[in-house]
């Protein structure tokens, strides 16, 4: 892998369900360190991209490079481990664990062996994944909750501690599906800022998001799907004033 080997590439990708073609010729990169926001009307497609991404479902063709490797055949776990993560609109940690639990069991996928996957980390005080876990949340200025029990937190601080989650798991292309739903502005802000410390220190993002201010702020680069078809490309500035881009939004209810 070099330097301008990008963090994520997608190449010609097609998918159809039952006939109806949801994927079409899809190509678009995304630089490591970078944020890509992919944009369009109910139906287009991006969820679809996600599950190919993240290997829920097979491609019919194209393939899929996560960081110089071709993933486009491998199962959804060693996609993981391949430093490719998904993140849900709905949080998927344990609400009865307490921060530093759920972060732990997050970490586990990195386990080389079963005896690392065994590993009793609650008889080790120091055990090397909760110092690692402690300092994520301490640099993520989340560093007051690792004791805290999940299900109390507000719903933005355990958006944070899913992020934290998942760059700890060994995430470095993160898919995020409407990150800034269900977040007040303050919640929105915080979790801008988070991110985009996480792209300073080189996370690359993949975001499905309906708020444009939020993309706008994070994302250098949109991709604009229609009937799964990508119908622009370039700075959310550039592609809003896209006749086709327009035209694909008239009869739907999103911006
Ligand atoms: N598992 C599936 N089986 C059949 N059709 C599917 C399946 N998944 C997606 N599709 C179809 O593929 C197309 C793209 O759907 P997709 O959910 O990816 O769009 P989307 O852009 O994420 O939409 P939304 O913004 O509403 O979530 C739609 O026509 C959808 O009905």
């Amino acid at each position: 892998m070099t330097a301008a080997t990008p963090a994520l590439e997608i190449k010609g990708l097609q998918k159809s369900f039952a006939g109806v073609r949801a994927i079409r010729d899809l190509s678009f990169t995304v630089p490591k360190g970078h944020a890509t926001a992919l944009i369009g009307p109910n139906g287009a497609g991006k969820t679809t991209v996600f599950n190919l991404v993240s290997g829920v479902y097979g491609i019919d063709a194209g393939s899929i490079h996560v960081n110089g490797t071709d993933i486009t055949r491998m199962p959804s776990r060693q996609r993981i481990r391949s430093g490719v993560a998904r993140s849900f609109q709905n949080i998927r940690l344990m609400g009865h664990l307490s921060v530093l639990e759920n972060l732990l069991v997050g970490q586990h996928v990195r386990a080389s062996s079963l005896c690392a996957l065994i590993t009793p980390y609650r008889l080790i005080p120091n055990h090397k994944w909760k110092r690692e876990a402690r300092r994520a949340l301490e640099e993520s200025g989340l560093g007051q909750y690792a004791d805290e029990t999940v299900g109390a937190l507000p719903y933005g601080v355990r958006k944070r501690i899913d992020l934290v989650r998942a760059t700890l798991a060994g995430a470095n292309v993160l898919m995020l599906d409407e990150p800034a739903a269900g977040l007040n502005p303050s919640e929105t802000n915080a979790l801008r800022d988070h991110l985009k410390a996480l792209i300073a220190s080189g996370l690359t993002l993949l975001v499905v998001e309906h708020d444009m201010h939020f993309v706008d702020s994070i994302c250098e680069n949109v991709v604009v799907l229609n009937f799964g078809e990508k119908i622009a490309e370039g700075p959310l500035s550039v592609v809003r004033k896209d006749p086709k881009v327009r035209e694909a939004y008239i009869g739907s209810d999103e911006e």
